[in-house]
């Protein structure tokens, strides 16, 4: 997906001096600020679910939690660093198959996230309803728009068309392998039963990283964010780099929720977790029972899409994509027909 951001979206910010004593602004490092605008319109985080529950309470008793945990089993059970380690050479390999952003997110229909206990909607709805509730409140941001409309995109991995892996592969909070579970992640008993668990190698504070080697140098538990961010690094997408830590980390909640493995980032991932913080609230808190009307949105998202990117190249893992993957697919339709 090749994405080109207009530089003024960042730059223009600048000239914004005047601004910088808001709280309502986001100051980074480097010296930009970007205006949090607020209107009537704002977007208000609800303080509870579609269930009736706080977000994120994975123990509440609700009709989503058994799946969850259970998910979480499965989760914490299978994702060892050398699973990890394969995967990510899996999917670095350069097949590839294209189509649009857009029909990539209506791919998403069919797809229900068992990890999350707030939402049991089809993922195109999440991806409108955190982009809508974002651009509520950072209008001028395009790059944060897109960035919403894509961070969930990877989640196409389940479908049989992109090797169907199991929900464990592909959704829930990430952390990383290679040095110890922290108890900062859900249900982290379950880890017990992971082959890491006992691995002297592995399982010590630092493991086999060293304090600030940065999270980029981090075997992180694989899943949509890992491959969203790798198919835009291969599409050569100009996101900023605080686009593509929003994808590459949005479910590392152990890390920007509760605090655990900062001592593996470096300057970098310090300066780019502000956005990341930003960009959680629209994430979370737009679940909602309350769908997005997809044909009133799709105008503008289409125009955001064809501003920035024509079409995506997505990885496929199973053996018979990779076949197909010689060719250059310019629909789902060319790729169904295919297959
Ligand atoms: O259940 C959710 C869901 O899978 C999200 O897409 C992911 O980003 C979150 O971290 C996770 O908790
Ligand atoms: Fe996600
Ligand atoms: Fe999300």
């Amino acid at each position: 997906m090749t994405i080109l951001i207009e530089q003024s979206a960042l730059v223009s910010q600048v000239e914004q001096k005047d601004l910088q004593k808001n709280k309502n602004e986001l100051v980074l490092d480097g010296g930009f600020t970007v205006p949090k605008v607020l209107t009537s319109d704002a977007f208000v985080a609800p303080e509870i679910n579609s269930f009736g529950q706080t977000f994120r309470d994975y123990d509440a008793e609700s009709e989503r939690q058994k799946t969850v945990e259970e998910f979480y089993r499965l989760q914490h059970i299978n994702q060892t660093y050398d699973f990890v380690k394969r995967m990510r050479e899996e999917y670095e390999k350069l097949d590839k198959a294209e189509m649009s952003i857009w029909e990539c997110c209506e791919l998403l229909n069919e797809v229900v996230d068992e990890s999350d206990p707030d939402l049991d909607e089809p993922q195109i709805q999440h991806l409108l309803q955190s982009a809508e509730a974002i651009r509520k409140d950072y209008p001028d941001e395009d790059w944060l728009h897109l960035t919403a409309l894509i961070h969930d995109l990877g989640k196409v991995l389940t479908l049989p068309k992109f090797g169907e892996l199991p929900q464990w592969a592909v959704v829930g909070d990430t952390f990383p392998l290679g040095c110890a579970f922290d108890k900062a992640n859900v249900h982290n008993k379950y880890f017990k039963e992971n082959a890491d668990y006992n691995n002297p190698a592995y399982n010590t504070k630092n493991g086999i990283y060293s304090e600030g080697c940065g999270l980029d140098n981090v075997m992180i538990s694989w899943g949509h964010d890992d491959y969203m961010y790798m198919v835009a690094k291969e599409n050569g997408t100009t996101l900023p780099s605080a686009g593509l830590f929003i994808i590459r980390y949005h479910s590392f909640y152990p890390l920007h929720k509760e605090g655990a493995y900062t001592h593996l980032m470096n300057a970098e991932d310090k300066e780019n977790l502000k956005w990341l913080h930003v960009f959680n609230k629209y994430d979370l808190y737009s679940k909602s029972k309350v769908l997005v009307d997809v044909e009133a949105v799709k105008p503008y998202y289409i125009s955001l899409i064809e501003k920035v990117s024509p079409c995506i190249s997505l990885f496929p893992c199973q053996a018979e994509m990779v076949k197909l993957a010689i060719f250059e697919f310019k629909s789902i339709q060319d790729l169904e027909a295919a297959l």
